[in-house]
């Protein structure tokens, strides 16, 4: 009966390149990722997805879309980490490093996932390709997760 925890994940395509940042510091650092963290009372989601994007990586994505939501349930702990994906085309300004983020354009054929959570090899590919998904993964720890389900949505 604990209210799930609302993150933001922004994932900048562009053609055949992926922006990833690597985390610095705090929860997932050492790992490629998109740019995220928690939404902010009184913010919406996408307006939290904005903002993270900015402080993380210096740029904005006015056209990013919602393309997916993953429930991340983690063994022992009662509140689900409901993430938002969002991905975007275009952006403005320059990725710049920050305190949280150090940004590094990657070819979508050279996506480094074994520095990145374990989940992401499994819906990276729904996410390039376009689709909208829906995610549920039960971890026990940080690297391994015990159960999981993916479904994509329809577009129509
Ligand atoms: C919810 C953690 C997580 C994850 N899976 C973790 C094993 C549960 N995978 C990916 N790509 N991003 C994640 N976060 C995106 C929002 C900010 C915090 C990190």
């Amino acid at each position: 009966s604990v209210p799930n925890k609302l993150l933001t994940l922004v994932l900048i395509h562009q053609n055949t390149r992926l922006l990833l940042g690597m985390k610095k510091r705090g929860f997932g650092v050492g790992r490629w990722n998109g740019f995220g963290g928690k939404v902010q009372p009184g913010e919406t989601i996408l307006e939290g997805a904005e903002r993270e994007l900015l402080e993380e990586s210096c740029v904005r994505a006015p056209d990013m879309k919602h393309i997916g939501r993953i429930d991340f349930e983690f063994v022992g702990e009662p509140q689900i980490m409901e993430v938002h994906v969002f991905k975007a085309t275009e952006f403005e300004g320059e990725p710049a490093e920050t305190e949280e983020m150090r940004p590094q354009w990657f070819d979508v054929d050279s996506i480094p996932f074994h520095t990145m959570w374990p989940d992401d090899v499994l819906w990276f590919p729904l996410m390039l390709k376009g689709s909208k998904f829906k995610g549920y993964f039960k971890f026990e720890g940080m690297d391994k997760y015990l159960e999981y389900n993916l479904e994509e949505l329809d577009q129509s």
